[in-house]
């Protein structure tokens, strides 16, 4: 499959040269498939967010390179002739909605296509289709976004990054806050983006069921490396060194493995990762009477 996105011995130093250097990327390189959908997962401090801002150009290697869309990112990039590139790289920040700030959610939306240039008609129209992409009444065009529910801002604020249609999509939790309904919300409209308007997915998460029920790949990343890069099944193959990564399992797997504490093994070799593989795995033991 083509990569959209190729790291090559990447590593990012904060604040080089001085007593406070700091490497939070060492010696990265991975692919991540076109129209794939990547979670990025790893403890606090790993080196997540600083491997996904590499992505748009927000951070540059300190040293080695990137190709993005077939833009190559290095040391050199400055943030000069950036603009049409960014458009295509969509960035979702925690809490976007700590970003809004236009009078209406119309014009907060129409923000991002018209600073890159389109005409006033046509960041309206981007706008209005990106506000029914993420479930907002077309009716709260005219409200100020801060008269919105969390959950609405969150849409407004997302719906600002749809409206200049993006090529790749970057999402740092951006379920942090939201209750079970609005978390599946937003995950569901991820992988419609997915699936339907071809979009790459990256999303950096601390929820292994989310990692199990939407990505096809997942790099989990430790101590600025990116340890492991491969689809989910292979990401959670071995328990001790998801605990020694400071991961938990998806909770389907961690279930299986306190029955297997408990003496009842159901795994098969292959820990059942996702609620219907476990429900799969258990109808199978009943009928074969080995759970009662
Ligand atoms: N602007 C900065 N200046 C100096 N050090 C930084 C800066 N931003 C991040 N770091 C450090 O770089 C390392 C990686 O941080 P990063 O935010 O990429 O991790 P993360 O995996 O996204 O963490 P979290 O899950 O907590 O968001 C951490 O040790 C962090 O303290």
């Amino acid at each position: 499959m083509d990569s959209a996105i190729s790291f090559s011995k990447v590593t990012h130093t904060y604040q080089a040269n001085t007593p406070f250097a700091h490497n939070a990327l060492n010696n990265v390189t991975l692919q991540i498939p076109k129209q794939s959908f990547t979670a990025v997962i790893g403890h606090t401090g790993s080196g997540k967010s600083t491997l996904v801002q590499h992505i748009n150009a927000l951070l540059k290697p300190t040293t080695g390179h990137l190709e993005v869309l077939g833009k190559i990112i290095d040391a050199k990039t400055t943030n000069k002739n950036l603009k049409a590139f960014r458009k295509r790289v969509g960035m979702v920040f925690q809490f976007p909605e700590k970003q809004l700030f236009e009078e209406t959610v119309l014009k907060d939306v129409m923000f991002g296509p018209k600073n890159y240039g389109a005409s006033e008609e046509s960041a309206k129209k981007a706008a209005l289709d990106a506000m029914k992409l993420v479930g907002l009444d077309l009716s709260l065009s005219d409200h100020s976004p801060f008269d919105l529910s969390g959950g609405q801002m969150r849409r407004v604020a997302i719906a600002g990054v749809l409206a200049m249609s993006p090529e790749i999509l970057i999402l740092d939790e951006p379920t942090a806050g939201l209750d079970p309904r609005g978390h599946r919300e937003i995950m569901d409209l991820a992988k419609y983006l997915n699936q339907n308007k071809q979009m790459t997915i990256i999303l950096i998460t601390h929820q292994m069921d989310d990692v199990v029920d939407y990505a096809t790949n997942v790099i989990v990343m430790d101590k600025g490396e990116a340890v492991k890069v491969g689809p989910p099944e292979q990401t959670f193959a071995d328990p001790t060194w998801i605990y020694q990564m400071q991961l938990d399992l998806p909770s389907s797997a961690e279930f299986a493995q306190q029955l297997k504490h408990a003496g009842v093994d159901i795994s098969e070799n292959h820990l059942p990762l996702t609620i219907d593989q476990l429900a799969n795995r258990l109808v199978q033991l009943v009928g074969k009477g080995v759970v009662k």
